[in-house]
């Protein structure tokens, strides 16, 4: 039977579109519209006009890559970072910092608007940050090219798992921009590099951490290299199973409360140190808590606002998910002197019939979650009984979708501020204070 063979399809690449940017979403990424359909442009700034092209197609969005900039926002600037283009990490390089707070503003009143029906959003000062040497906790992706027999240091891609090769990286904390150079001349001097699956960087108060992540036992001679490789620095390693010895546990210092509070490397602390300064001292000028009141913290992690409101109120509940950073938590608590805080590990997706911590005497909600929300917990408290909620956020769809939640119960949204922890990304970080409606 003959057999008929069809020429492969070639891929049509799509021809450029001419697009004119009208906002920003929530991810810093230009929107435009076309034929009726609404197309997002990484790169583009609100009222440029561009020539983008398409590279994903759905009914009604399109993602567009940007291809020129015909007429350029006043706000545009030139990138500071020779990786700017490659690099997944600062997205917004290429606009003003100033511009970046008013169009990350400006996106969360939209996610505002539709997904709390909230409008006239009561905006506060917002807590900014430099704009540089800010990080003082990063992880470097390291990956090895068997084929090449070469290690490839560095972080991931713009929408990729492709790993950028990073010479320096100035938003880091100044004592690490530079750490590329070393880390890539011990990649190359030691064979048993290519067990490394990640290095952790971290300025802490005390020390300037470097972990490294290894999936494979290490010789001593490899442990002394990388020791004297960066003897300026504190070296541990982790073999992802037994406990990561450190010679002194590292720690941040919190001086307007007089705290230091120690931590472990996979623990979360907030990557900006000033931010997180400014926005502990916020925390407490818009609660103000009361030396009667009972304050439930939930997301705590190792203590960071739980420790501080402490300080004011009668009581403190923080509550987390991960044990480790709970027993750092109680950790802290106990050297630091402070007796009226307990704290308690609960996954919070879970039924809060089953949680020991719940107490309905509580006055002052704070909630800090991760990206995907509080949700689950939001809807199974009884809200009813706190006078103030404060909404730390990290993400302003969930911050938005939660905010109806309390909305609903019976609180008026009295401030919003953004945090501007990570300048130069298109990430968004919200404070929210709720305070319930007098009846
Ligand atoms: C954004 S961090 C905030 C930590 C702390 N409030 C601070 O300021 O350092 C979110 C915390 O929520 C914890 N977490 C995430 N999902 C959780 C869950 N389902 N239940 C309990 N804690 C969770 C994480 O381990 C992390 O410590």
């Amino acid at each position: 039977m003959a057999q008929i063979f069809r020429a492969k399809k070639a891929t049509k690449p799509s021809k450029h579109l001419a697009l004119q940017i009208e906002s920003m979403d929530h991810q810093g990424r230009g929107v435009a519209r076309h034929d009726g359909k609404v197309c997002f442009v990484a790169g583009a700034l609100t009222n440029e006009h561009v020539t983008a092209q398409v590279t994903q197609a759905k009914s009604k969005l399109l993602e567009a890559k940007l291809i020129k900039v015909m007429t350029a926002s006043e706000y545009r600037t030139q990138p500071f970072c020779e990786h700017y283009e490659q690099c997944g990490g600062c997205n917004l390089q290429h606009q003003s910092v100033d511009n970046q707070l008013i169009e990350k503003q400006q996106a969360v009143e939209k996610l505002f608007a539709r997904f709390a029906k909230i409008t006239q959003l009561p905006w506060q000062a917002a807590i900014t940050s430099a704009p540089l040497h800010y990080r003082r906790a990063a992880r470097i992706a390291s990956i090895y090219d068997k084929k090449r027999n070469t290690v490839k240091l560095g972080f991931r891609a713009s929408q990729s798992k492709q790993i950028v090769d990073i010479e320096q990286c100035n938003v880091l904390a100044a004592p690490f921009a530079d750490i590329f150079i070393t880390l890539n001349a011990l990649s190359q001097a030691l064979n048993e590099f290519k067990f490394i699956s990640h290095v952790q960087l971290c300025q802490a108060d005390n020390h300037n951490y470097v972990l490294f992540r290894h999936t494979k036992a290490l010789s001593q001679t490899t442990y002394q290299a990388i020791r004297a490789g960066l003897e300026n620095y504190q070296v541990v390693f982790d073999d992802g199973e037994n406990a990561v010895e450190y010679q002194q546990l590292p720690n941040y210092r919190l001086p307007e409360f007089g705290l230091v509070l120690e931590f472990q490397l996979n623990n979360f602390i907030q990557v900006n140190q000033a931010v997180n300064d400014a926005m502990l001292h916020q925390a407490v000028t818009w609660l103000k808590p009361r030396a009667d009141e009972k304050v439930l913290d939930l997301f705590c992690g190792v203590g960071n606002f739980s420790l501080v409101l402490a300080k004011y109120a009668n009581a403190v509940i923080g509550v987390e998910g991960e044990a480790q950073s709970v027993a750092m938590a109680r950790q802290n608590a106990q050297t630091n002197q402070i007796h009226n805080v307990q704290f308690h590990c609960f996954d919070l997706t879970r039924a809060i019939s089953e949680a020991t911590w719940f107490d309905p005497s509580v006055d002052v909600l704070l909630l800090d979650p991760s990206r995907t929300g509080a949700l689950e917990v939001l809807e199974q408290l009884p809200l009813g009984q706190f006078s103030r909620i404060l909404y730390v956020s990290c993400d302003p769809v969930t911050l938005a979708r939660d905010a109806q939640v309390i909305h609903r119960a019976g609180f008026t949204l009295e401030k919003l501020g953004l945090m501007n922890m990570f300048v130069h990304t298109g990430h968004i970080e919200t404070m929210a204070l709720f305070v319930k409606q007098q009846k």
